[in-house]
């Protein structure tokens, strides 16, 4: 079997409202090249990726099995070569990103002949919640609903607004982050969150980004839970929002923050957003298929 190139997207989960079901991709990428060799083994191109395993328990290595498993299939050993500009565990799907590579590897030295529903059905067996693999197998904004085996979703790709990503220097660990949150919530707070949501996804869909962006920032099931945990947040916020960004929210379970605004007004947040210390701010474009 001959050699694979993949190059997955990074992916922001929630944007603000969309807790565990809403995601959209963004040019960042983990990249992999991937070949028939005697053992499974990783190279890592980019020195920061050193931290993780470099063999079969490398999280795309042993996803790559199971979903061979899954098929009656062997996954064959593979030299893989790593490189990416994901962080990890910083709110921007590297995880996600390594488990679809996982699944693209498996489907392609066990010929599985998957589609993306079969891939982001598989993906969320593993990672419990389609916000980041979804977007990062079909690129665009995703809004998905999984639940044991049951899998709905849609992928929106006309989209005009503009992205500002600001990266703090520290990780938080995605299920840390998921023990911050509360185990259940009363029923006026359902009713709410459902209502905006509801209205928001309209908005998105009318290129309102306004109204999106206010309804974006009205989260009560995560946010405001986690914001103590980023201590740069309210300061990156404040200083978007001022300079008429259409909503500023946590990526994913933390700590990057997102910022969605028009076009025109990037420059501006970028250039306020660089006087807050410790964080790295870059523009990001909506990765499409
Ligand atoms: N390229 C990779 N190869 C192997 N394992 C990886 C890779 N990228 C990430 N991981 C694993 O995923 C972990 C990070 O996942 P985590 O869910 O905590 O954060 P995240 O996916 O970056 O952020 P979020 O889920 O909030 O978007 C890493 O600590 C590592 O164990
Ligand atoms: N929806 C997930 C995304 C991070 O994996 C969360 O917020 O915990």
């Amino acid at each position: 079997m001959k050699e694979i190139n993949l190059k997955i997207p990074a992916t922001s989960a929630n944007l603000g409202l969309g807790f565990d079901s809403i995601g959209v991709a963004v040019t960042k990428f983990l990249k992999i090249k991937a070949y028939p060799s005697a053992e499974f083994k990783i190279e890592f191109l980019n020195p920061e990726l050193k931290i993780l395993p470099a063999g079969e328990d490398n999280l795309v290595i042993s996803t790559a099995k199971s979903i061979a498993l899954k098929y009656n299939k062997e996954m064959p050993p593979v030299t893989v070569e790593m490189d990416s500009e994901i962080p990890l565990a910083h709110g921007l799907g590297s995880s996600s990103s390594a488990i679809v590579a996982g699944i693209e590897l498996a489907a392609h030295f066990c010929e599985l002949n998957l589609s993306d529903h079969d891939k982001i059905m598989l993906g969320c067996d593993i990672e419990g919640h389609p916000d980041n693999i979804g977007p990062c197998i079909t690129g665009g904004v995703f809004v998905g609903y999984y639940n044991h085996g049951e899998l709905y979703y849609h992928v929106l790709d006309d989209v005009d607004f503009s992205l500002v990503v600001s990266v703090p220097n520290y990780m938080i660990n995605t299920n840390e982050a998921r023990r911050a949150l509360p185990d259940s919530y009363d029923r006026q707070t359902a009713v709410n969150q459902n209502a905006i949501n509801n209205v928001m996804l309209f908005s998105l869909f009318n290129k309102e980004y306004v109204d999106m962006g206010k309804l974006m920032m009205k989260d009560q099931f995560h946010e405001i839970y986690r914001k103590p945990l980023i201590k740069e947040f309210d300061d990156i916020k404040e200083s978007a929002l001022k300079n008429d960004a259409y909503a500023t929210v946590i990526s994913g379970a933390g700590p990057s923050v997102m910022t969605l605004c028009h076009p025109n007004d990037l420059q501006g947040i970028l250039e306020d957003l660089e006087k807050i210390d410790n964080v790295e701010h870059e523009e990001l474009e909506i990765y499409k298929k």
